[in-house]
């Protein structure tokens, strides 16, 4: 270890973050019901511009008028390219009151994106006394976004999560693909007349977990466009998991129980994560850095390693 400590990401639930579009409130109260850790109300893609100005103000009354329980409420901005972005911040902080927690940030390509963001938040807080400071997040979606990943994780202590938006990104990237997110057809490694499938998000996808590790951040996977493909789902948030991801991106409710599945520890691995602790414990009480497990060595580093899976299990079981 550096000898600059890790720090810790923020310990809330991020399992699943579901997305609605501001511009249909009829579903506000369907998401608030919903198991999702983390709500986010867009303002951004899914929203048509004529609709803007009528979704901010969809989501500024239902953000005072629904009960979103204890979930984390978050509402995607626009992007800085935008005329829109600068009038969600103002209007979210002068009047949705105090139960928003956080804004999205959409399309971040450099750490100077946030830092814009940050001083027109912190005037308005400022200005009308709001006590709560609202935190941000950042989808990284760009080329751009993904070549400053390490600076944009360090660039605001309101800093809490980053995103990878699989569909901005493979057209910033020039992907031949239309699918958001998940296995693509034409990304195979041939071997003896059989194809085997590869996984294009994973490099992305690991220098966001590397950039958010190192500056305490939360790693989350984005969407995953087919809401008809559960295995396809599973199998992509599964990686996103082992990878060091904690939560993945509902765009349809039936995702929601998909992604708490895969991102809550099984019972099974936190008893063996359990177990792991206690037969180093034994080792530790004999003098010994390492022992055997199940025929497996375990030593100093696996104690790190069944910790993760311990706190996280504990950490929901207490959200
Ligand atoms: C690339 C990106 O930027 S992704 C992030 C931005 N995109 C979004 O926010 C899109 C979010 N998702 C949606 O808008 C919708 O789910 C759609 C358009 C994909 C599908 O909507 P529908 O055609 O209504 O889906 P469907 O008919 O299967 O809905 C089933 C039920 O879930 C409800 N529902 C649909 N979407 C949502 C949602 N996001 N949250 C909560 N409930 C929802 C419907 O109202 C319906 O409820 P009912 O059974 O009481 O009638
Ligand atoms: O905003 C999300 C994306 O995939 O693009
Ligand atoms: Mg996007």
């Amino acid at each position: 270890m550096s000898f600059r400590i890790q720090p810790a990401a923020p310990a809330r639930p991020n399992r699943c973050q579901l997305f609605g579009p501001g511009s249909r409130p009829a579903i506000f109260e369907k998401m608030a019901a919903s198991d999702a850790d983390v709500i986010n109300l867009d303002l951004e893609d899914s929203v048509a511009p004529s609709d803007k100005d009528s979704a901010r103000e969809n989501i500024i009354k239902a953000i005072s008028e629904v009960n979103w329980g204890n979930k984390t409420l978050s509402v995607r901005i626009n992007g800085l390219d935008t005329p829109y972005w600068y009038r969600d911040v103002v209007d979210l902080l002068e009047q949705a009151g105090p139960r928003l927690d956080q804004i999205m940030i959409p399309k971040v390509g450099c750490a100077a994106d946030v830092y814009a963001v940050d001083a027109l938040a912190t005037a308005v807080e400022t200005a009308m006394g709001r006590e709560k400071k609202i935190s941000f997040e950042v989808i990284i979606e760009s080329a751009a976004g993904i070549a400053h990943v390490e600076e944009i994780a360090a660039s605001s202590p309101r800093l809490q999560a980053m995103s990878l938006g699989a569909a901005d990104f493979a057209a910033s990237m020039g992907m031949q693909t239309t699918g958001i997110g998940g296995t693509q057809e034409n990304y195979y490694m041939q071997r003896e007349g059989q194809k085997h499938w590869s996984d294009p998000w994973h490099w992305a996808q690991a220098a966001i977990v590397a950039a958010c590790r190192t500056h305490g951040v939360l790693p989350v996977d984005g969407p995953f466009g087919d809401f008809s493909d559960d295995e396809g789902f599973r199998a992509q948030a599964r990686r996103s998991a082992t990878l060091g991801m904690v939560g993945k991106w509902a765009i349809h409710p039936k995702q929601v129980a998909l992604s708490n599945e895969v991102f809550t520890p099984s019972e099974e691995a936190v008893a063996e994560a359990r177990e792991i602790l206690a037969a180093m414990d034994e080792a530790k009480a004999k003098g010994e850095g390492a022992t055997v497990y199940k025929g497996r060595l375990v030593d100093i580093a696996s104690i790190k390693q069944a910790e993760v899976v311990v706190r996280q299990s504990e950490m929901i079981a207490g959200g």
